[in-house]
């Protein structure tokens, strides 16, 4: 038996997300670290829930005595309605992943955007960060943008093949960075600002198992670069591989999926987790998963 103080129970909302790892990477690090830890998948999908009863279902787990969730999409946005405080970083981009629930009250984080930055400091820590062109303004492109700021990126060249899309968050970020560059970069100036670029980082759904390819021409990369994906469904993407190829250092998706697991956990427990034991966890889960 346990009481509120002595456990934990965490759940994630979204749509589609019942095989999500992000519950067992949680799960695995608490039992490491001797706490009774349950974290449950809430798939909008299995319920049959729209994403605009995110607010409900947070109440709900409040009375039910969750300690957390995690948000994801269609959400992120939605549950910005519902937030007794959010965080300024969490505020600027208008996501939230992680709510904390105290004393009844919800906080909302951004650990999407901290545990990109994580990953980034941690296996490329002395990448320059002159100019960095990023493909994808997205969901997971607003966060990985804020964090390629946050870690001193001074120029910031924003694509996508949605151009409206990518002048508006470079508008945006620019507002949240105000002595450091951002701007939307056109279809035409794409290859001249690749070849010249510090880093490369790859938002978009391109190289996923079901989307295969790479979002830009690789015979650009040379081996001074940097190349980041945020796709872990393959972690090996072939942007990834023909990267590591030309001899460029890379850092892959699987370490932000890790990175806003791990920040969470920290956030919900106070604890801080082993990274590279999550890490080495979740490509276990990968692999498993894959067969
Ligand atoms: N590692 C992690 O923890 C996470 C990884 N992801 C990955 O990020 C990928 C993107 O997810 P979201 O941002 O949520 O999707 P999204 O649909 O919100 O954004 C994708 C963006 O990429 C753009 N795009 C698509 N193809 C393009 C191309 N060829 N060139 C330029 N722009 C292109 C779209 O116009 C869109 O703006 C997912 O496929 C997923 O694999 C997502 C969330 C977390
Ligand atoms: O978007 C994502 C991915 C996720 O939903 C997952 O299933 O791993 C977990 C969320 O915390 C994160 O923000």
């Amino acid at each position: 038996m346990s009481t509120t103080s002595e456990s934990y129970l965490v759940g994630l909302i979204g749509a589609g997300i019942t095989a999500s790892l992000t519950p067992p990477m949680h799960e695995a690090e608490a039992a490491h670290h001797g706490l009774h830890y349950l974290y449950r998948p809430v798939d909008l999908e299995a319920i049959g829930r729209p994403g605009t009863d995110v607010g409900e279902l947070l109440r709900a787990g409040r009375d039910l005595g969750f300690n957390a969730f995690n948000i994801t999409h269609p959400c992120k946005q939605l549950v910005l309605d519902h937030l007794h405080e959010t965080t300024p970083a969490a505020a600027a981009l208008k996501a939230v992943n992680t709510v904390l629930i105290r004393d009844g009250r919800f906080i909302g984080h951004n650990t999407d955007q901290t545990g990109f930055a994580a990953g980034l400091a941690a296996e490329l820590p002395e990448a320059p960060k002159e100019s960095v062109v990023q493909i994808g303004t997205g969901g997971a492109g607003s966060a990985v943008a804020a964090a390629l700021l946050s870690q001193g990126v001074q120029a910031l060249h924003l694509f996508d093949v949605d151009p409206t899309r990518a002048a508006e968050r470079a508008q945006a970020l620019g507002q949240m960075f105000p002595h450091q560059s951002v701007a939307a970069a056109g279809t035409e100036e794409l290859p001249g600002l690749i070849a010249a670029a510090d880093g490369v980082v790859n938002a978009t759904p391109v190289g996923m198992h079901h989307h295969p390819g790479t979002p830009i021409d690789t015979s650009l990369l040379s081996a001074r670069q940097w190349v980041a994906d945020v796709i872990y469904l393959p972690v090996d993407t072939e942007l990834i591989t023909a990267a590591r190829a030309a001899g460029c250092r890379v850092l892959d998706g699987g370490h932000m999926a890790v990175g806003q697991a791990a920040d969470a956990f920290a956030l919900i427990t106070g604890m801080e987790p082993d990274r590279a034991r999550m890490r080495a966890y979740f490509l276990e889960l990968l692999h498993a998963q894959q067969g």
